[in-house]
């Protein structure tokens, strides 16, 4: 069973900006980052919801912001990718990178022959961050966090983070916390109510500064959160971002 938290209250399109994950949140997790896909139906919400929320809605993912805008079209939309080092204020402007991949060549070459020695050890290339998979093996927890680990030893200025079944490795100074801060300074978010749904670890800098604002956090999933709410998994958010009343089914 889940810690006790209950499920959020409705959203009010008038009230709160909503801020939403991507993985474990609008869609299930995979074994390949590439095979995640949205439905149409869900897709068509999202777009009269941005409207409804007079775009106060923004995705804040690890993602990168292109890779988003494939996932997503035709949705257009406000985003934070790579936690943050990137960013596009509002549908249709510009994505600007806070980093450039070539900070991260060293760390680039030291993980190049742990990784060519544990085929179960995959690397996603984000530019701005390294992430080292091994969904669908779990006994290779321990060998990614100690690769990650080694490859950053003696990079200043770096961040690693653990998400579900990846160690992540970019550049420090930005966070989920942060970012969704940062849109709270500005139209068309200021003055609402922020609302944060997301399903990881690196997801809890959300939740906290959400907190800070007075807003609602909601954990997507099991696990330990500092949210205050939850929803039991990604169809439950879909049917809560319908503004079904029962989105849970009775699971919360
Ligand atoms: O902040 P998010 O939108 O949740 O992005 C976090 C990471 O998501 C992706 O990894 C996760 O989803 C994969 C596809 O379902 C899955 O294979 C992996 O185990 C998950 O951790 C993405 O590949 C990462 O780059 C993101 O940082």
């Amino acid at each position: 069973m889940f810690p006790a938290m209950t499920m959020p209250p409705m959203l009010d399109p008038a009230r709160h900006a909503l801020f939403l994950d991507f993985d474990g949140t609008l869609v299930e997790l995979q074994d390949d980052p590439q095979a995640v896909r949205v439905a149409t139906e869900d897709l068509d919400r999202l777009i009269e919801l941005q409207s409804r929320l007079n775009n106060a809605f923004a995705v804040l993912s690890g993602r990168r912001i292109a890779d988003l805008d494939r996932f997503l079209s035709p949705l257009r939309f406000a985003a934070a990718g790579v936690h943050g080092l990137e960013r596009r204020e509002a549908a249709g402007a510009e994505t600007v990178h806070l980093a450039g991949p070539s900070m991260l060549d060293p760390v680039r070459e030291a993980l190049r022959m742990p990784l060519a020695a544990e085929p179960g050890l995959r690397l996603e290339d984000k530019g701005t961050a390294l992430v080292v998979h091994y969904r669908g093996r779990p006994e290779l927890k321990v060998m990614a966090d100690r690769v990650a680990d080694e490859a950053v030893r003696g990079v200043a200025d770096l961040s690693v983070m653990r998400g579900h079944d990846i160690v992540e490795i970019h550049i420090a100074g930005m966070d989920k916390g942060r970012a969704l801060a940062s849109f709270m300074t500005q139209d068309p978010f200021r003055e609402r109510v922020p609302v944060y749904l997301g399903d990881d670890t690196t997801d809890e800098f959300a939740f906290a500064e959400v907190a800070r604002l007075g807003g609602i956090g909601v954990k997507v999933g099991p696990g330990e959160s500092v949210a205050s709410h939850r929803l039991a998994a990604v169809d439950s958010v879909h049917r809560w971002l319908a503004l079904e009343p029962d989105a849970d089914g009775g699971a919360n």
